[in-house]
């Protein structure tokens, strides 16, 4: 295996009962990519991503992040993730919040008031550092759960639809936080069904019914399909 490949998914299956949700999933992403898997509700994306963030398992295959098989405790650590639906204390306010993950990641003390200060303002919240989450918009709270997942300072970050129900600007100044994490060397794995979320990564998986229909840059995929856009390719590789 290469060593710059961050994350290797090899012939990854899942069921659920009956239901095959994934099938024979063969995917590499490397190192410092901004990595998008993109696809309709139900492609299985969210299953995918929460076997890479090692909190589910496959019924075939293996998941393997950063040359080891997932899950593992150990990786834990090196992994940022952020679920679709936010997991915050909403009787709690922001610093609350981030004080209780701070602890669980083992940052303490200066280093934590420090991290602390660090992503919120990256995420643009500092102003809210004391507010209770439950006063917080829908978008306000997505944020924070980034902020979350950044505490520890994460090689890897899962990002399970990440702008859902977030404004146009609000979008932009999330995708920049992104841009600005992966400039520093944070190799970024995101899911979306948003067209002009995915033509902002560097590569992309299409899904369709639990399977990869095509991988490429988004130029490269648009090329290969022979359209302008990527919803065009997405059709024309055999998406609904
Ligand atoms: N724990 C589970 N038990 C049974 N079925 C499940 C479970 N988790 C997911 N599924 C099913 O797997 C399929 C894929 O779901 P998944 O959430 O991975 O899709 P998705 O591409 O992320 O879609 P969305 O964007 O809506 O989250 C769906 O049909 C869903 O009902």
């Amino acid at each position: 295996m290469d060593d710059n490949v961050c994350i290797s998914i090899r012939h990854v299956s899942k069921t659920f009962g009956k239901h095959q949700v994934l099938s024979g999933i063969e995917l590499e992403i490397k190192d410092g990519e901004i990595f998008g898997l993109l696809g309709p509700s139900g492609a299985g994306k969210s299953t995918l991503v929460k076997q890479l963030a090692g909190l589910d398992t496959p019924t075939e295959g293996e998941n393997f992040l950063f040359q080891q098989r997932m899950p593992s405790l150990s990786l834990m650590k090196r992994i940022g993730y952020m679920a679709q639906a936010d997991a915050l204390y909403e009787d709690l306010s922001a610093k609350e919040n981030l004080q209780f993950f701070s602890t669980i990641y083992g940052i303490r003390g200066k280093k934590q008031r420090e991290r602390i200060r660090e992503v919120m303002e990256l995420v643009d919240l500092s102003a809210h550092l004391n507010k209770r989450v439950a006063n917080f918009s829908g978008g306000m709270k997505r944020r924070l759960s980034l902020a979350l997942s950044l505490l520890h300072e994460p090689e890897l970050l899962i990002l399970d639809e990440p702008t859902v129900g977030i404004d146009p600007v609000l979008r932009r100044n999330i995708w920049d936080a992104f841009y600005d994490l992966n400039k520093r060397g944070t190799t970024i794995i995101v899911t979306t069904h948003v067209m002009d979320e995915a033509d902002k990564c560097d590569r992309l998986a299409l899904m369709r019914e639990g399977a990869i229909i095509a991988v490429g840059t988004p130029e490269e995929l648009k090329e290969k399909s022979n359209t302008n856009s990527l919803e065009e390719a997405f059709l024309a590789f055999g998406g609904e």
